[in-house]
């Protein structure tokens, strides 16, 4: 993982933006929202989450409140985490139970510290439970160290501050069991093990990233070829740490996910390493794409693998041809492009402290738009605000036009994980500080 933040967080002024500007979605009716409470709700209890808790105002009318409250109605109490009593006992009774050790001191009760952006618009979110958190922790580090070899000794302090297993738990409340958030969790340490030693400081460069990504690709992607090279190309899944990574965290998503879980997810790899390409061939050639550019980039160069295994990781399916939606669609990436701007907003002082120019939003706006860096950030603030609402806006456009429980549980999942990356994104005081704007 790259480097921690040099310095802890600066600002005490307010969390959530009072109101968007703008009518997010063409033609959809928009509705004004409150700010977001600064008050979490109440804590979830360890499994499942707690069952359909008051939802604070949100402000996307019934639609969204449907949304957050799960599915409901004849035939839906299968699909409804909340509602299935072998979830809602203790572990001993949950199906294919881990074996929980002598649960640790919760590592998340020191760490969840930090504080929001001033002004952006975000939604608070439980604290992760403890006890999932402490045991994904040392379940995830056993996969990188002994697995894996993911990282070497001395990245450790690295590892241990990414601070992978409260992200994951903050992101999938409804996950049934512990094996389900490791699913999610080994996705998430991959993921970024390819991009810190493929493409960031830990080794990456643009040069050759083309043909290091397709190769590690092939370990989500299978090569389909004769006898004679299948052997050579299967030694290659386990010449390095990321595609040692991938292929393992794949073969156990592979265990949980349906043929079109992991069909979705290949594609969202693909885009995620077509947006790394692109990255990496304007960094050869110093070009500072226009902010629209950058915009396109990113939405590829983004956190849409993860929201959109929200479902193999709660236990259930949203269908293919729910998935394919337009409708659908267009939530999944806005949700993944304001995750990845919130992450541009809380890296930003990391980034401008690594060697060269790092692109991020705030950067491009004030290179493009000849703005302050103050100006600029306070700018994509903006921009990562309207992006929120424009998500908030199609999901409850969708959850009335498609109350198909299975959308709205997905929808849910896909607005949990949003919240639950804020979350992470803010108290990860060790990788992440706010610049001094305020
Ligand atoms: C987890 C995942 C799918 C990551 C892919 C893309 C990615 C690494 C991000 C969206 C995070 O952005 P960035 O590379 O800027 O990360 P840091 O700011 O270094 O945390
Ligand atoms: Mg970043």
């Amino acid at each position: 993982m790259p480097e921690p933040g040099p310095s802890p967080m600066q600002s005490s002024l307010p969390a959530a933006a009072a109101r968007p500007r703008l009518p997010a979605v063409p033609g959809l009716p928009f509705r004004p929202r409150p700010p977001a409470p600064e008050t979490p709700q109440a804590a979830p209890a360890d499994l499942p989450a707690p069952a359909a808790p008051p939802i604070p105002e949100r402000g996307h009318g019934e639609a969204l409140e449907r949304i957050m409250a799960g599915p409901s109605g004849l035939g839906t109490a299968s699909l409804h985490w909340a509602r299935r009593p072998e979830l809602s006992a203790d572990l001993s009774a949950l199906p294919a139970p881990p074996a929980l050790p002598e649960p640790p001191q919760p590592p998340a009760a020191a760490a969840a510290e930090g504080r929001p952006i001033p002004g952006l618009y975000h939604h608070p979110v439980p604290e992760p439970d403890p006890v999932r958190v402490a045991e994904v922790s040392r379940r995830i580090k056993r996969w990188a160290v002994d697995e894996v070899e993911a990282y070497p000794p001395e990245w450790e302090d690295q590892f241990d501050g990414f601070s992978v297993g409260r992200y994951m738990v903050a992101c999938h409340p409804d996950a049934p069991t512990l094996d389900h958030l490791m699913v999610a969790t080994r996705l998430m340490v991959a993921e970024n093990v390819v991009d810190d030693c493929y493409c960031e400081d830990h080794g990456g460069s643009p040069v050759g990233l083309g043909g290091r990504l397709l190769l590690a690709h092939t370990a989500l992607d299978p090569l389909h070829t004769t006898g004679e090279y299948a052997p050579a190309w299967a030694e290659t899944l386990l010449s390095d740490a990321p595609r040692r990574s991938y292929r393992s965290a794949m073969e156990y998503f592979l265990q949980v996910a349906t043929p079109s879980q992991a069909d979705r997810y290949r594609h969202d790899m693909a885009r995620l390493h077509m947006g790394y390409l692109a990255e990496a061939a304007w960094a050869q050639t110093d070009y500072v794409p226009q902010v629209a550019e950058y915009l396109a980039m990113r939405q590829f160069n983004n956190f849409r693998p993860c929201p959109t295994i929200t479902d193999t990781v709660g236990g259930y399916e949203l269908p293919a041809d729910l998935h394919a939606l337009p409708a659908m669609q267009r939530v999944i990436a806005l949700a993944g492009n304001a995750t990845t701007i919130a992450n541009d907003l809380y890296s930003y002082t990391k980034e401008l402290d690594s060697p060269g120019m790092h692109l991020n939003l705030p950067v491009v706006i004030a290179e493009r738009e000849g703005l302050s860096a103050k100006e600029a950030y306070l700018k994509a603030v903006e921009v990562h605000n309207d992006l929120m609402y424009a998500f908030e806006a199609a999901a409850a456009e969708l959850a009335a036009s498609c109350p198909d429980p299975r959308v709205l549980r997905f929808l849910k999942g896909v607005a949990t994980w949003v919240d639950g990356n804020h979350y992470w994104h803010m108290t990860n005081t060790y990788r992440y500080s706010l610049p001094d704007f305020w």
